[in-house]
């Protein structure tokens, strides 16, 4: 029995990772959660999954679930979390919080010893150096959630790593793929919001239209699998079938196909180096796809892209700034302040004003983090 601590529970990675575990009684136990302020979701999952302890957002809602479920042990905000990722019992961390507030938790899980299996990609890209380097310390598995990832990691099960020519990540393009840059102008959120493929949660969906999504892949791929930048590519694959490729020094290419479903790569990770049956059972049939697609990425009409490459290899804060400009410019867009196109604009800006510091520590990432996400900010 895997005893899981759950960061993020009631998202949309949360919700499937706790579809996996109600699929899966006999391997799988809910210990612990975390939730923002959802409070109808986070009564549903304790009723059914009685995990031990629970962590919100707010402690006015700590006082009332405490009142409602007098047993149970509540804590709330930044402190909260952490020690629902450090929760004792706990094997296995499952990080699928929202944005660079999963930092500090996955740091203290790693510390405590926790298999981390992390689909929350702003931790890797603000801070990649800090985390690989305690798991390293602390002899910690980081098993990849992100379906790319997963991928790559499934294809490199019983390879070396010397092998490697490259790894090519496959971007569907998003909700905009098939209009031009001019096009983007007066598009809403509506509309960015209404990915081709993948159903998942709001920031995730906008950064996939932006190509930050891909952007910030990149830079979670240097830090997973160890591997400089002008080994990581992306190619354009509209039908989000393959899911990721490694490309060996042998020409050969190996591929990782899936339907678009989280909960393969999310049950991978829970379940590595075993698999499991799927929950529901629903297959990939090639013969009725018939035909995949690919196109050569276009960096000029996906300026994001081209940023978190810039930002990966300068290095030091320059990826802790992105993602903060990043998440600060895509939540003024979801609340209707900016337009699309300015995401991009506020994001350069962002990069072109931040003095490299090198090897940044957690204070200073967190300092430089909150310093861009007040100047974005400021600009609105
Ligand atoms: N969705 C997907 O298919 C994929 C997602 N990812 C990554 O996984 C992570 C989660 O994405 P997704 O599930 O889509 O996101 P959602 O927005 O659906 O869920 C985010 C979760 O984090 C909680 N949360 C948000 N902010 C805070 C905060 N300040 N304090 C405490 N809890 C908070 C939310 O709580 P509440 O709702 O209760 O407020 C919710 O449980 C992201 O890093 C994303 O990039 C990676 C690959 C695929
Ligand atoms: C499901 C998942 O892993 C997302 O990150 C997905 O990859 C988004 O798709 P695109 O960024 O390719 O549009
Ligand atoms: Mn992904």
């Amino acid at each position: 029995m895997k005893k899981i601590s759950l960061l993020g529970a009631t998202g949309s990675i949360g919700i499937q990772t706790l579809d996996i575990i109600r699929g899966h009684r006999e391997a799988f136990q809910l210990v612990a959660i975390s939730a923002g302020r959802n409070l109808d979701s986070v009564r549903k999952i304790i009723i059914e999954f009685k995990p031990e302890f629970v962590s919100v957002q707010e402690k006015v809602d700590c006082e009332t679930l405490q009142t409602e479920f007098p047993g149970l042990s509540i804590g709330y905000g930044p402190s909260g979390i952490e020690e629902a990722a450090v929760y004792d019992k706990a094997d296995i961390l499952v990080n699928a919080v929202l944005g660079s507030v999963g930092l500090s938790p996955t740091l203290k899980a790693i510390q405590a010893g926790k298999t981390i299996a992390i689909a929350n990609k702003e931790t890797l890209v603000t801070a990649g150096h800090l985390v690989m380097e305690a798991a390293i310390q602390h002899n910690v598995p980081i098993l990849p959630v992100d379906s790319e990832h997963s991928a790559i990691f499934q294809a490199l099960q019983g390879e070396q790593a010397k092998n490697i020519e490259q790894l090519i990540l496959t971007a569907s393009g998003g909700s905009f793929r098939d209009r031009k840059r001019e096009e983007l102008k007066n598009v809403t959120v509506r509309e960015a919001l209404n990915h081709p493929n993948w159903s998942m949660g709001a920031k995730i969906t906008i950064d996939s239209a932006t190509m930050m999504n891909k952007g910030l892949e990149v830079i979670e791929a240097h830090w997973l699998f160890s591997l400089p930048y002008e080994k990581i590519s992306v190619v354009l694959h509209k039908e989000s079938i393959i899911h990721s490729m490694v490309e060996f020094h042998d020409t050969s290419i190996i591929a990782q196909l899936g339907t678009p479903d989280m909960r393969v790569p999310i049950q991978y990770a829970l379940t590595y180096p075993d698999r499991m049956p799927h929950p529901t059972g629903s297959r990939l049939s090639l013969a009725q796809i018939g035909k995949l697609h690919f196109r050569e990425m276009d960096f000029d009409r996906f300026r994001c892209l081209k940023f978190a490459y810039d930002a990966g290899m300068a290095g030091g804060t320059m990826p802790t700034v992105l993602n903060a400009a990043n998440e600060a410019a895509v939540a003024a867009f979801l609340e209707g302040k900016i337009t699309f196109l300015q995401i991009e604009d506020l994001i350069e800006r962002e990069l072109h004003k931040h003095t490299i510091i090198t090897n940044p520590d957690l204070e200073t990432i967190q300092e430089i983090d909150e310093q861009t996400r007040k100047s974005v900010l400021s600009l609105i």
